[in-house]
């Protein structure tokens, strides 16, 4: 749990060479497949727009024609002519809307779809280094942001960017004079929004990254309820929430006072412009250097030009919070996956788990500490079941992590019946070695599909074999057997229960290698003895690493291995280790029951 309000998650430092442009250039492959549905919605708000425009020309010449030769007949179809513009109008923006909804969800979706998978295929080292929260608000907050962006922005951008262009021209052949006026806040305007950028842009990056750090915190205190609730600590993790909820208040302030000083000069300068260009307007007008009717179009010209001006400041805000969303998501996507060999033909040779001078530090270790891992090497026959014991933090779960590449090993080699572990393609090598840990996590899914994960092909006899073997036999009392949903993380069973069910997960697939985690901490000794009696049975068949802290587990396995200082200290039998190895000697002294089940 973090300690203070401090962003636990920094964005990457390469800002300055960042260019909105840039970054949302990158989301090209998402967009290309919907190209013409983008093409159809720009033209449908270009023609829309194109309608806006001529309806000026038509005031003007409703003014000059029938209104100045008091000529009501010629009235009425210039009347109609304006009616069918506004329906026109009216009908195109919203053929643009459904244009785009469909396709743009399907982008979405496929977006969604790539940082999962991306998420899957990263090694555990990168969700080690990231707080879920931050990921949980890339797949969510900011995938919306990316499809609104597509949606809006972009497509009036080049809309009314090409509306604006267009009226310029009609105000400049109108009356050149008065269009020179109205155009002139465009130069303050282009300098004040490439200032703009860059500063609501670092602002936006920092809003998405604070919410990130706001989902971290929820997502710990559901995860955490029952701690929190029993440890009466529900006040102080709300006041962590509220520390961060308040920084994100005051960037999203920040952030809204930028919008609004753009807003107040992009509205503020077109409309003195516009106030000129009307007292200019009039006093040519008096001196009958121009008509009545072109001043009324100029001026209609000039208000309907309007929301494509005022329209910059939310565009451009919103393109930047995009431009940073696609930067936050291509954070994740851009990082280097875990190499995968070339398929190549390598022989079994039958030698079982073999480490040889296999070394390993965890990438954030702090610098200077010396290798968690120093040159292990260690055998583990075929057929053979081997206890790894040592002392808490010897790392014994991040030597047993490093068979299935849960991490990769900084030096040394790891060899399956002769096959390096490095050469194996990842897929493969999880088919073989199945994995036990002892925090049993369970998905929100049926019993069945929980253990199922571990060997999808496997039939209804297997999956009765491993429940049997984990002695789970009390998935058959829940309400719908094995097909019963066990609930976000198993939490509605008991510790021992989940620990049951993780185990006939590991044991499905019948393993040729098999790696448990102290896999029987959480079982009462009844319900343990019964468990090692059957899983007596598998390792038989398989060849095991069994991390173990009791002796009922230690005695499940041939031999004996003791780590220490980063290497094997002593590998041999129970007893014999008893008799040579003093630390093995300690580590095992005050366990009063394991001398009692040896001399039994
Ligand atoms: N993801 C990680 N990043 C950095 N350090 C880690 C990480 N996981 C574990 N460590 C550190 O590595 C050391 C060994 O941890 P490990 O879990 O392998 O020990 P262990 O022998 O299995 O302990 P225990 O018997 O308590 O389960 C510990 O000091 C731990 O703090």
């Amino acid at each position: 749990m973090a300690e203070n309000a401090a962003p636990t998650h920094q964005p990457p430092t390469d800002a300055p060479t960042r260019s909105t442009v840039r970054s949302l250039l990158r989301l090209k492959p998402y967009a290309y497949p919907i190209r013409w549905y983008l093409v159809g919605a720009v033209a449908a708000a270009l023609v829309a727009s194109g309608a806006v425009l001529v309806v000026p020309l038509v005031l003007g010449r409703i003014v000059d024609g029938p209104i100045g030769h008091h000529d009501q007949a010629a009235l009425w179809p210039l009347i109609g002519l304006l009616l069918l513009l506004g329906a026109a109008e009216a009908g195109l923006f919203g053929l643009r809307r459904v244009l785009i909804a469909r396709p743009l969800a399907r982008v979405e979706a496929t977006m969604r779809d790539d940082l999962y998978a991306k998420l899957q295929r990263l090694p555990v080292s990168f969700h080690d280094r990231w707080p879920s929260g931050q990921l949980l608000s890339r797949a969510t907050s900011d995938m919306y942001t990316l499809r609104l962006f597509l949606a809006f922005p972009l497509v009036f951008l080049v809309v009314n960017t090409l509306t604006f262009l267009a009226g310029s021209v009609l105000m400049l052949t109108l009356d050149w004079r008065l269009g020179l006026i109205a155009l002139v806040p465009a130069v303050p305007l282009i300098l004040l929004c490439t200032h703009f950028e860059s500063r609501y842009s670092a602002a936006a990056r920092i809003a998405q990254d604070q919410n990130g750090d706001l989902a971290t915190v929820l997502e710990e205190s559901v995860l955490g309820i029952r701690i929190l609730k029993s440890f009466g600590r529900q006040r102080t993790m709300a006041r962590h929430f509220a520390e961060r909820a308040e920084l994100l208040r005051g960037t999203e302030l920040r952030k809204a006072w930028m919008l609004a000083d753009l807003w107040a000069v992009i509205v503020g300068l077109p409309e003195l412009a516009l106030g000129c260009a009307l007292a200019v307007g009039s006093v040519l007008v008096a001196h009958d250097e121009l008509s009545a009717g072109t001043l009324v179009a100029f001026l209609s010209t000039a208000l309907a030009l309007r929301w494509p001006v005022e329209s910059l400041g939310w565009l451009l805000a919103y393109s930047n919070e995009a431009g940073t969303a696609a930067d936050r998501l291509f954070d994740v996507l851009d990082t280097p996956e875990q190499a995968e060999p070339e398929p190549a033909s390598v022989v079994s040779n039958g030698d079982g788990i073999r480490f040889t001078g296999v070394r390993f530090r965890y990438p954030d270790a702090p610098a200077g500490t010396p290798d968690l891992l120093r040159g292990i090497d260690l055998h583990i026959r075929r057929g053979e079941t081997l206890a790894l014991v040592g002392a808490t933090g010897s790392g014994k779960t991040t030597l047993t992590a490093l068979l299935p590449r849960l991490y990769e090993a900084t030096a040394g080699t790891i060899t399956l019946d002769g096959q390096d572990t490095a050469q194996l393609p990842l897929a493969r090598l999880r088919e073989l070695v199945s994995v036990a840990f002892e925090e049993p996590t369970l998905f929100s899914a049926s019993v069945r599909e929980n253990v199922l994960m571990g060997a999808p092909q496997a039939g209804p006899e297997q999956l009765e074999r491993a429940l049997a073997t984990a002695q789970a036999d009390f998935v058959h009392q829940l309400p719908q057997g094995v097909d019963t949903e066990v609930g976000e993380q198993g939490l509605s069973l008991s510790g021992g229960q989940r620990q049951r069910l993780a185990l006939a997960r590991a044991v499905v697939g019948s393993p040729e290698f098999l790696v448990l985690d102290d896999p029987l901490s959480a079982l009462d000794v009844h319900t343990e003895a019964l468990v090692e009696r059957a899983l007596r049975e598998v390792l038989g068949d398989t060849t095991a690493l069994v991390v173990a802290h009791r002796p009922s587990t230690v005695l499940l396995a041939d031999r004996v291995a003791v780590l220490a200082g980063g290497r094997i200290l002593a590998t041999g039998t129970h007893q014999r280790l008893l008799e040579t190895c003093p630390e093995y000697r300690e580590l095992m002294s005050g366990e009063s029951a394991l001398e009692a089940s040896v001399t039994r």
